[in-house]
Parts: structure tokens; sequence; C-alpha cells
């Protein structure tokens, strides 16, 4: 089976080609602030980004695809998995999406990536999009009615992360109980049950990343919206929080160099980001009642020998702590439609309500 991967990230489009799960070739287009900056809407990059893949696609002589699989968007919540791409998806995503983001994009770039190089049968897909929710009852319910928690984040990477946890422990997916973490530009954390995710904490809940906020006193943010609009509050949480608000970098290799300087202000940041991490997964532990196998980090701060030190530390009387840096998003896409293709496993349609 021959299998596109397309991911849109905030600067870049990486795309995938797989023969069954032997990976052909990997591209990154990167794109420069610059390049993106006249364009106001995540959907005005669209035939930029789509004339970019589909010149690679021709330079690589890549035709007769078997499917497409593209990183999914902010669709509200659905369950884990396969989900076929029509235009109501395309749609939804481009007109009425939970919330700005350039995984938006992945399924109408799958679309026409599919009519243009896929065989007669081809067709595109998204797979675990951002906002899967299978959270348990009880770990929606927040102090107000109305309003519930909310299981928006790297879900396509940390399910991953979880089969390959089972891997290493000799056990299937359905077997194990883990605690995943990713941590890069954004973070946001899972508690895996027995092949579920019974419960979720997204960025703005707990631990702050490179550019997120992280939980916030409620209090203090009501005075800071009133002074500075809810727009730019959004911005600064989502976009300049984090080790940028701290230490004026998003890169934890600079915090790093900041500390081995002598930087006392971005060692302490830097224990606490190990502290909200550590914080995080004690939380999702007491969901899976303390029966946790093993706890996996994942994300490019999982580079870090001394961010998994730290965590370690805090954390290890729970369960062993691995590392599994990176993200595995290319492969979880392409691998989750082979399962597809090979009737391991069922895609599930759209209906727009
Ligand atoms: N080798 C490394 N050591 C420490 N931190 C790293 C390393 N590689 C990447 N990072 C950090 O990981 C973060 C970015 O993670 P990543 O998962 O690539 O984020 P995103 O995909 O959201 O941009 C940055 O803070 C970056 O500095
Ligand atoms: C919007 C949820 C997913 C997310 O945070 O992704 P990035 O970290 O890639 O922005």
């Amino acid at each position: 089976m021959k299998i596109l991967a397309i991911n849109p990230g905030a600067t870049s489009t990486k795309i995938a080609l797989y023969q069954n799960k032997e990976q052909q070739f990997e591209q990154t287009i990167e794109y420069t602030s610059e390049q993106l900056q006249d364009f106001d809407g995540i959907f005005d990059q669209f035939d930029l980004r789509l004339k970019d893949i589909l010149n690679i696609l021709k330079d690589q002589k890549v035709e007769s695809l078997d499917a497409v699989a593209a990183r999914g968007g902010l669709i509200g919540p659905v369950p884990p998995g396969a989900i076929e791409v029509n235009d109501d998806l395309v749609y939804h995503l481009r007109h009425r999406p939970v919330l700005e983001h350039a995984s938006n994009l992945g399924a109408a770039l799958a679309q026409k990536v599919v009519q243009q190089f896929g065989s007669r049968e081809a067709k595109a897909y998204i797979y675990d999009p951002v906002t899967v929710d299978s959270m348990l009852p009880v770990a929606r319910i927040t102090g107000i009615k109305g309003i519930e928690r909310q299981s928006i984040g790297h879900h396509l990477n940390m399910r991953a992360v979880a089969r390959n946890i089972a891997h290493d422990l000799d056990k299937s997916y359905e077997e194990i109980n883990a605690v995943v973490v990713h941590m890069g530009g954004g973070a946001s954390a899972s508690a895996h049950q027995k092949g579920e995710v019974v419960d979720f904490i997204s960025d703005d809940e707990i631990m702050f990343s490179a550019e997120r906020s992280g939980g916030l006193p409620v209090k203090v943010v009501i005075q800071k919206v009133e002074e500075m609009g809810a727009k730019e509050f959004s911005i600064l949480s989502r976009k300049n929080a984090g080790l940028q608000s701290h230490c004026h970098t998003k890169d934890l290799r600079q915090v790093l160099k900041q500390i081995q300087q002598g930087d006392d202000c971005a060692s302490l940041v830097f224990d606490a980001l190990a502290l909200g991490i550590s914080k995080t997964i004690a939380a999702l532990s007491t969901t899976l009642e303390g029966k946790v196998d093993m706890i996996g980090v994942t994300g490019g701060m999982a580079y870090s020998k001394e961010l998994i030190e730290r965590v370690a530390q805090r954390s290890e009387f729970i369960a062993p702590v691995k590392a599994y840096p990176g993200e595995q998003e290319m492969d979880a896409l392409a691998f989750g439609i082979l399962r597809v293709l090979n009737n391991e496993e069922e895609a599930s349609q759209f209906v727009e309500k």
C-alpha cells in the first residue's frame, strides 16, 4: 500500500511517502514568518502550501497513492482513529474550527492531493486529530456547570508513543496503563488505560511549555483581559508565554545555555518547567488510581537529558520515566491509515451537526 502522510505545522508542512510501513522519503517545506505574515487566516495559506506539496510529488514522480493521511484539525470532540475526509469536514475546518491552527488545513490538502495523485479507490483521511475526546465523564467536570474540561492537544503523537510503550513492555496497547506527556512549543498530556485515553490535560491547565502559559490564576487573568483585551491576551498566553515570557526564547537549548552562564532566573524557570510537567503526570496518575506501568515523555524538549532527569526525580515514585524524543506523527498517520486499509480499524464519517 502506498500512503502519503501530510502534517501542516505553524511554520512548515511535512510530507512523507510510505510503502506499507517503509518510509520512502520525508520532506519538510519550511516557511519564514515573512512568507506567512501577509496571510490573515490559516486558510489563506492553502494555495501556497498545496502548490509546494504538489511540486514535490511531481518531482518525486509519485503516482497511484492508495490513501492520503493528514494531521487533523480542531473539529470538536471526536473519537480516536481515522475519519474519512468529505466536503462537510473540509467546510467545517475552514469556517467553524474550535480554534485557528495549521492542522485545520490537513483535511483540505489531503482531499486535493488524493484527487490528483490517488488511484481510483484512494481516499483521504485524517487520523487522531487534535480534538480527539474519550475522557471519562468524571474527568470532564469543572467547578462551573456549563464549563467542561477540554481534550485538545497532541493526541496523534501521544497515542503513537503509548503504543511504543506497550511494545517496549512486550504487551499490547490494550493491556497497559501509561501517562504520556508531549513537551514542545505547546504541551499536553494523556492518561492511557487499557487502550483508551481516559483523561487529558491541555496547554492551559497545569504545565507551561516553550510558548504556552499552562494554568493561570483566574482572578489575575480577569484583570489582564480587562487591561489588554481578549485577543491580545490570547496571543500572549498561546504564543508568547512559557519559556518565551521568562527567558525571551522558545528554545530550551538556549535556556540551558543561560543556566550554564550563571543565570539564576533561567535556572528557576527550568525547575518550574520540570515541576509543572511532574505535577501534570501526578494529576493524571490519580485518574489511573496509581496503576501506571510507564511514564512516557515526548516532543522536542524530551531531547534534553537534564529535563528528563529532573522530571524523573519528581515522578519516578509513580512509575519508570522513559523519553521518546521528538514526534512520531508521520509514522502515526501512515500506520493508522494502513490499519484502516488492512481492515484492522474502521474509519468514521464526519457528519456536520
Ligand atoms: N536537542 C534538544 N535539546 C533540548 N531541547 C530541544 C532539543 N531539540 C529541540 N528542543 C526543544 O524542543 C522545543 C520544540 O519542540 P517541538 O516538539 O519541536 O515543538 P513544535 O513542534 O511545537 O515546534 C523547543 O523548546 C526546542 O528548543
Ligand atoms: C492546538 C492543539 C495542538 C497543539 O498545541 O499543537 P502545536 O503544539 O503544534 O501548536
